[in-house]
């Protein structure tokens, strides 16, 4: 498959697979910041660039709606992800983030916002290096405007952008395959409603399954098991951050999170994040984490329903309690908050708990890439300790 745009790019490609003389690393070396281009790339005549200042209820809102009509749907495309503005403003906006990584491309009259490319800083350690990048998101062109060519200008103003802020390497992941995945990724869904999910079509009754019998199969009991389970709160960063970035070296690609960042991706947020400790009755210690963020998809094309409410593993540590015991409680809080499916990625030690807990593989996939970074061999899913949103 040709890829005239990616084979033009920094980036691992399919050519170079097995060639094990390319050294790990970045690809190409940075250049001086006067070097990069101080102009934005040309767009068509018709359209303009804007920096989406997500603050404004005004932005997010058109950001929202454009994303909400125009982002990615499935393939049988029964769901089309519907990012709320409160998660959107959450992921836009960590420490030190930049507002002209916020990317939108308007129709000059109409002022339509028609495009969209995210990035925001982000510390990521890759093996024994911790390196700034940029992750990129919400790339997201208009359905009318697609096949035009469009996607490569939109990635290289955000790269030109993120060059002026003397970063030279990206992280990324997308359901499509191009030059060339670090890691391929499964996507595990847990049923909890069942009957909904049966209704819109993403599950079916198992043979000699009756409805009642399917519903008996998913129940989960109405309280969570584990002594000194509790919401996390603000003076949990520090010891959070503690777990967590210990827990995390044991990945070969895993995020460098301070406790700025803790603070920031894991406090629970409404609607947006939840996060959980287990603290011990007796030393007050902190032993377990577990956590999942809120992503909504529309339901397309069922009489019944509109939305689909969908929680996704985030970052899960078990010190103490059983991994498996841990995820139970979570899953009993998702149900209890009423979420009609838990999701999570074959990524970490999720597999020790997917099949027991009831989880069935998706048929989507989910790639990692890094840009202007090379990894001499792909990933298992297990050795990624990074959740992209
Ligand atoms: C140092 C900093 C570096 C920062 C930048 C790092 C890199 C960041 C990279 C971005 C990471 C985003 C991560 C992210 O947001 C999470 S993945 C979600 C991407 N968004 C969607 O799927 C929403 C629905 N689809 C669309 O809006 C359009 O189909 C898009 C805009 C996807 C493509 O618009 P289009 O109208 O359908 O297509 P053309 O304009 O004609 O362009 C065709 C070219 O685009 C390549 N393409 C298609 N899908 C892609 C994808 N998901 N990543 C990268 N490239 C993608 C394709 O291979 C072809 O190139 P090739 O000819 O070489 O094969
Ligand atoms: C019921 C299980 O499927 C989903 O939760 C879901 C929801 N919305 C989507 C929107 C776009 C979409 O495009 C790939 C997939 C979904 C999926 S399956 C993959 C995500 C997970 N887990």
């Amino acid at each position: 498959k040709r890829h005239k745009f990616w084979e033009t790019q920094p980036v691992g490609q399919f050519k170079d697979i097995g060639d094990t003389s390319l050294p790990e690393g970045p690809i190409e070396p940075p250049t001086t910041l006067s070097e990069v281009k101080q102009e934005p790339y040309n767009l068509p005549n018709l359209y303009e660039w804007i920096s989406c200042d997500i603050d404004s209820e005004e932005m997010c809102t058109e950001v929202y709606d454009l994303l909400t009509h125009n982002y990615v749907e499935d393939d049988e495309t029964m769901f089309r992800f519907n990012y709320s503005k409160e998660f959107l403003r959450w992921a836009l906006r960590p420490p030190g983030y930049y507002k002209s990584w916020h990317i939108g491309v308007r129709v000059r009259s109409s002022k339509k916002l028609v495009a969209f490319i995210t990035g925001v800083p982000a510390r990521i350690r890759v093996r024994d290096n911790v390196v700034t990048m940029a992750e990129i998101n919400f790339l997201c062109v208009h359905k009318k405007l697609r096949s035009k060519r469009l996607a490569p200008v939109m990635i290289k103003e955000v790269t030109r952008r993120v060059h002026l802020e003397n970063i030279w390497q990206a992280a990324y992941t997308a359901g499509v395959v191009l030059p060339t995945p670090i890691s391929t990724c499964q996507y595990w869904h847990r049923t909890l409603n069942p009957k909904k999910l049966i209704d819109v079509g993403f599950s079916r009754l198992g043979a000699r399954m009756t409805m009642s019998r399917t519903i008996k199969l998913y129940r989960l009991p109405d309280s969570t098991s584990t002594p000194g389970f509790r919401k996390m709160e603000l003076h949990d960063v520090p010891a959070v951050a503690r777990l967590l970035r210990n827990y995390l070296n044991q990945f070969e690609v895993a995020p460098d999170l301070d406790e700025n960042d803790v603070e920031h991706w894991l406090l629970p947020t409404e609607n947006v994040v939840d996060s959980y400790v287990v603290e011990s009755p007796g030393s007050h210690k902190i032993t377990d984490f577990s956590s999942f963020y809120s992503l909504p998809s529309s339901i397309l094309g069922n009489q019944n329903y509109s939305i689909l409410k969908a929680a996704y593993s985030f970052y899960n540590v078990a010190t103490k309690t059983p991994l498996l015991q841990l995820m139970n409680d979570v899953l009993i809080v998702a149900k209890q908050k009423d979420y009609d499916v838990f999701n999570a990625l074959d990524i970490m030690q999720n597999e020790s708990f997917l099949k027991e807990l009831k989880f069935g593989p998706g048929d989507g996939k989910l790639h990692y890439y890094l840009y202007n970074y090379r990894l001499r061999n792909a990933l298992k899913p297990m050795e990624l300790g990074l959740v992209l949103l």
